[in-house]
């Protein structure tokens, strides 16, 4: 489904606000003061890009227990179509995802709290993907969903024989799996 305002996720989109002049424009894309004056203590320990050519799709991915991140994303060249699903036992939207376009045209970021998985598939040639996280990666405690596993129904905009993945996502667990014996829980 796409994000709406209401969700009731923690997903956030921002826009940051472009400085337009002759010149181009200038934007901040992430401030800790801004955050802390607007009551949002988050912080983020580690920046991540990742280049890839129309059709990949990378996902879905999170990392558990301790090493749970949340992230912040971007798109700072093409457009992607973002994923995110809700893995956390005892939200009203577990099991569902939601969609959302982020193009360096547009510059919107996505914010994704803990207890998501995370992916993304690129619809222009090609696509640098920008994101913060606020936990460290750790090999060690990466889980993943299979992106097309009919139980999840996600409409990845793009007939499956265009799509390139990883072998490592190829071969990731399906819903049931995760379903049967989860990581997240909301309090
Ligand atoms: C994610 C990550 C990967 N790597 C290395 C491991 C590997 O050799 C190479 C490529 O890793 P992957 O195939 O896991 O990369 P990728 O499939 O792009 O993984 C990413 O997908 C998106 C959707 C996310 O949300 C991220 O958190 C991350 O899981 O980069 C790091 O060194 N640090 C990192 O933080």
């Amino acid at each position: 489904m796409p994000l709406a305002a209401n969700v009731p996720s923690g997903l956030r989109l921002l826009e940051p606000r472009r400085f337009g002049d002759e010149r181009g424009w200038f934007a901040e894309l992430w401030s800790d003061a801004r955050a802390d004056a607007c009551g949002w203590p988050q912080r983020f320990v580690q920046d991540n890009e990742s280049f890839s050519r129309r059709g990949v799709l990378r996902g879905l991915h999170f990392q558990k227990g301790e090493a749970a991140q949340a992230k912040l994303v971007r798109a700072a060249v093409g457009d992607v179509l973002d994923v995110c699903l809700d893995l956390r036992v005892g939200s009203p939207t577990y099991g569902q995802h939601w969609t959302v376009m982020l193009s360096a045209d547009v510059g919107r970021q996505l914010f994704i709290p803990k207890g998501f998985a995370h992916g993304f598939i690129v619809l222009s040639d090609v696509a640098l993907v920008c994101y913060k996280c606020d936990a460290p990666y750790a090999p060690e405690a990466e889980g993943s969903v299979n992106a097309f596993d009919p139980a999840l129904g996600i409409d990845w905009a793009l007939p499956q024989e265009f799509i390139m993945r990883s072998d490592k996502d190829i071969a990731a667990p399906d819903w049931a799996a995760y379903a049967a014996d989860p990581v997240f829980r909301l309090e």
